[in-house]
């Protein structure tokens, strides 16, 4: 099944009377279960591919269909519904609530959605590795930890994709490589759908497909594996 699809993409960012072309007409299709890596030089326009796709960035030509329906006729609030209940975000940044537990943090995303029971959060912990440190502050936690918060909170209401934006850019080599690893194991154990940035091309071999991108163009879309 078909969830995304872009068509003749275009953003075009305006900077006082200058116009900057960044995404140049691209298009895409992505199925479900689909685990899609976006690569490239930095200014390619990864970022601004996702955030377009994702509907966290207007475009400025050409049309995004996200689940059967173009972005751009979307209203507000069904925006926001999709955004808690279809999609979930992953960036650099961990974004942890600080003075919230591990399981608070994940307790206020749910009620996004719909709420979830106490065994349901600490399901989703168990699942990305760190239910037994459900009653830590994030301050107490690695990195790596912090980010398996933020992924079981982009999971909490069930997404059908989940969209990130270099989940291991600020993670060392070891923790950067189990976050590959259970983003692995979401797409194949839940068949939820992932697109992901990634400036290292050597993450793209967890996925099932690498898109290349050069100067607001994709120069190459290939199977990962
Ligand atoms: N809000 C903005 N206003 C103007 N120009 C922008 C804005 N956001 C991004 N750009 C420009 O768009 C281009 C693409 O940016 P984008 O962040 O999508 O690239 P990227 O491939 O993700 O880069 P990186 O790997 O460095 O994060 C860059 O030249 C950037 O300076």
């Amino acid at each position: 099944m078909t969830q995304i699809k872009a068509t003749n993409l275009q953003k075009v960012y305006h900077v006082e009377k200058l116009t900057y072309p960044v995404l140049k007409g691209i298009d895409l299709s992505v199925k479900q279960g689909e685990f899609v890596s976006i690569c490239g030089p930095s200014g390619s326009g990864k970022t601004t591919l996702l955030y377009t796709l994702s509907g966290l960035e207007p475009y400025t030509g050409g049309s995004v269909v996200l689940f059967d329906k173009e972005l751009n006729l979307y209203t507000d609030s069904e925006k926001a519904k999709m955004r808690s209940h279809d999609i979930g975000f992953v960036f650099q940044m961990f974004n942890l609530i600080p003075n919230l537990t591990v399981y608070e943090n994940i307790l206020l995303s749910s009620v996004l959605g719909t709420q979830k029971s106490k065994s349901e959060i600490l399901d989703v912990l168990d699942l990305v590795g760190i239910k037994e440190n459900n009653d830590y502050y994030p301050y107490q936690l690695s990195g790596g930890m912090q980010q398996r918060v933020a992924i079981a909170r982009a999971l909490i209401n069930h997404p059908k994709i989940i969209f990130a934006d270099e989940p291991i850019g600020s993670l060392d080599y070891k923790n950067g490589l189990s976050i590959m690893q259970l983003f692995k194991k979401l797409n194949q154990e839940l068949n939820v759908t992932i697109i992901m940035v990634t400036h290292n091309e050597d993450t793209t071999k967890y996925g099932t497909r690498t898109l290349h991108m050069l100067d607001g163009k994709v120069i190459k879309d290939e199977n990962s594996n």
